[in-house]
């Protein structure tokens, strides 16, 4: 069980009033990712470096497999936790290869034809293919190409959990995009437990099953996308999250919400002659699709049973989103 469970967790650094984190409780279930977001200086780091104990909490606990971390030796500690920053910190004046194997080395217990073969898998998982780049140096790699090494070293003892501090921060927005899908692919394979502090408010809707929002210290809202976009916990989530703008809402709420059981649209001649769509697409797919098409309606249907589940129409999606905005204004305006 790779859940990590913050409990009641406080920092404060020596010399400083404010906690740099405050009394911050939540879970990252088992094979999931949570996505740390937040503005500079709200904790994200050192909550996160608390889980391999580079950092030691003031108070509270973190478990891990129900085990509070600080009583367990920190060097093994950090043998089973993967943990990818943003300066990959290859050593220079080895291979590739050389370079994820010394993690494989330092975790112990592994053959070395085990290992080898263990390179090899990495460096495929990560799409650097080893008959390639096994020999080169990282000063013969780009940027990008060396964070997928560093993610590859990361995964060599095969941890159940990853730690994740801006990895893709430094890179370019096109390679940012490719490593993000790259993790996403490993995810679906591997299923780690991944906690990764990101600045980006994209980054953190497309990778993560859960965001954390943290202001000050303070975990101040825990969900899905969906539940941040749809319900902002405060104004200062909402801005974060983008909660106002059209396209974001378009692009991460599910047609789920918008189905009609009989538009108008359709007339009852043209209820079977209606293009399909999958009930878990989002609103954007929908839009696109309706309007590719020209079709006044999109039958909406479980891609497992094929069973219909009502109807999309640009009215519905309309509907959707002022309902969302105008439950936005009201809980703005009864906060002041
Ligand atoms: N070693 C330290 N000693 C004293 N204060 C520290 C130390 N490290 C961090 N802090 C303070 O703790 C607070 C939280 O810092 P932290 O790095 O965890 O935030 P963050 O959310 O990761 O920030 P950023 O997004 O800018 O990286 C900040 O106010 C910071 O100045």
């Amino acid at each position: 069980m790779a859940t990590i469970v913050f409990n009641e967790i406080t920092k404060r650094y020596a010399g400083t009033e404010a906690p740099a984190v405050d009394n911050v409780s939540f879970e990252v279930p088992e094979g999931s990712t949570c996505m740390l977001v937040g503005t500079s200086g709200s904790g994200k780091t050192t909550l996160l470096r608390m889980v391999n104990r580079l950092i030691e909490p003031t108070s509270g606990a973190i478990l891990l497999e129900g085990k509070n971390v600080l009583d367990e030796n920190p060097i093994e500690l950090r043998r089973r936790i993967g943990y990818v920053i943003q300066q990959v910190g290859l050593f220079p004046h080895m291979t590739i290869a050389e370079n994820i194997r010394i993690t494989a080395d330092i975790a112990g217990g592994w053959d070395k034809q085990k290992i080898n073969q263990r390179i090899d898998e990495l460096m495929d998982l990560v799409g650097l293919p080893p008959s390639e780049y096994r020999k080169r140096f990282p000063r013969q790699l780009s940027g990008g190409q060396q964070q997928r090494v560093g993610l590859a070293r990361a995964l060599a003892t095969d941890p159940a959990i990853l730690l994740m501090d801006e990895p893709f921060g430094a890179l370019d927005a096109i390679t940012r995009a490719r490593m993000q899908d790259e993790l996403l692919r490993i995810q679906r394979d591997v299923h780690k437990t991944i906690l990764f502090v990101s600045h980006d408010i994209e980054e953190a809707f497309k990778l993560g099953d859960q965001v954390a929002v943290m202001s000050q210290g303070k975990l101040i809202q825990l969900g899905t996308p969906v539940e941040l976009l749809a319900r902002p916990a405060n104004e200062f989530v909402s801005k974060l999250v983008g909660a106002d703008n059209i396209v974001r809402q378009l692009q991460y709420l599910p047609i789920d919400g918008t189905l009609d059981n009989r538009p108008e649209a359709v007339s009852s001649a043209h209820w079977g002659d209606v293009p399909t769509i999958s009930n878990q697409a989002t609103l954007f797919d929908a839009l696109l699709k309706l309007l590719e098409t020209n079709a006044p309606a999109l039958a909406a249907e479980d891609p497992q049973s094929q069973q219909r589940t009502g109807y999309v129409t640009l009215s519905s999606i309309n509907k959707e989103i002022s309902q969302l905005r105008g439950e936005q204004s009201s809980r703005a305006e009864s906060r002041i």
